[in-house]
């Protein structure tokens, strides 16, 4: 990819509130039509990015820029669209009438405004209540409607901060699938989400920051490719063949008495600590060698959940008491 190409460029990022840290030193590139996946504690300096590449607020230093335009310029802003962590919408308004504003404010025509309504309405699940003021209506429905203003000028790249964090599981599992569509139709996404199970999803890269600094970023393949612990439920365990397997696999094995079994079930449930995804095909493969019986295996958590807690783990976290 060329220089032109990446969506976004941010060279040595930095904000400062005064004495308090937003950003330091951020350098990061995400390419066009890549779902990146921006992680971090709370107060570490998430939203404080993305309010500096939509250009709500200027850089203390370095530079960013959009598609090779500078980060607030007139050029940049065309191109993205942008769901702020706490945004509020007139009470007054109705959904469709809040759209029908941030479409006058991308510059669509009222003909190609009211299809994109039509279809935002559809697309992000609010229909026919997009004729009902927004006094009326849930958290859920706020932030579907956010979405779809986000969405309303077919930005090339949308940022997104915690786009499902008031949604219930069904909401959350559709706007996992429209970001899916998003991203075949070739749109960049730049999502902030503490939903580990939805930048795991979605997301071909991340960086995780911490205390307003970028601890790790790649991609997300690269960064699991670490330990890991698995639930495997088998049939015909013995001690003696656990420690067999534990010794053929190189990892440590035992049994969670804890976890919960079918009725009337003689089987156990496993934990294997693993190093990489590859021993879990040898352990099922040794299971069934063995003789035993293998009725299921998964993964114990979501894998970039327990990436996240060992990167942070044993870090000082701002929080929001601590100062530069
Ligand atoms: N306008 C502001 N004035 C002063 N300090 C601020 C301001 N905005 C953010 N901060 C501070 O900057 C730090 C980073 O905040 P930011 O909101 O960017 O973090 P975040 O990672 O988005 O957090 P969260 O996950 O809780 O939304 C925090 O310590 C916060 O208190």
């Amino acid at each position: 990819m060329t220089a032109a190409q990446a969506a976004i460029r941010t060279d040595g990022l930095t904000k400062d509130y005064g004495d308090r840290r937003g950003c330091r030193n951020v350098t990061l590139t995400v390419q066009a039509g890549e779902a990146f996946g921006f992680l971090g504690p709370n107060g570490a300096g998430k939203s404080t990015l993305v309010k500096m590449l939509v250009g709500l607020i200027s850089p203390t230093a370095g530079s960013a820029e959009l598609f090779g335009h500078p980060a607030g310029s007139v050029e940049a802003r065309r191109r993205i669209g942008y769901l702020p962590e706490l945004f509020r919408y007139p009470e007054w308004l109705t959904g469709v009438e809040a759209l029908r504003f941030h479409a006058r404010l991308c510059g669509l025509d009222n003909q190609t405004a009211e299809r994109r309504i039509a279809e935002l309405l559809d697309e992000v699940g609010i229909g026919r209540r997009g004729y009902d003021r927004i006094k009326k209506y849930s958290k859920g429905m706020q932030q579907r409607l956010g979405l779809a203003c986000a969405l309303i000028g077919n930005p090339d790249l949308v940022f997104l901060d915690e786009p499902a964090s008031a949604l219930d599981p069904v909401g959350r599992h559709e706007v996992r699938e429209i970001l899916k569509r998003l991203k075949e139709r070739g749109t960049t996404i730049f999502l902030n989400s503490h939903l580990l199970e939805d930048v795991e999803q979605i997301c071909d890269r991340m960086a995780l920051l911490n205390n307003g600094q970028v601890l790790a970023e790649g991609p997300i393949a690269d960064l699991l490719r670490e330990r890991s612990r698995w639930h495997v439920r088998v049939g015909g365990y013995s001690p003696v063949v656990a420690e067999w397997l534990s010794l053929a696999v190189d990892a440590p094995l035992r049994v969670r008495p804890d976890l919960p079994l079918p009725p009337g079930s003689d089987s156990v449930w496993l934990e294997a600590e693993l190093e990489n995804e590859e021993q879990i095909g040898r352990l099922h493969y040794l299971i069934v060698e063995q003789g035993l019986t293998l009725y299921e295996a998964r993964r114990a958590d979501s894998g970039l959940e327990q990436w996240f807690l060992q990167a942070v783990s044993g870090l000082e976290h701002r929080g929001e008491g601590t100062r530069t």
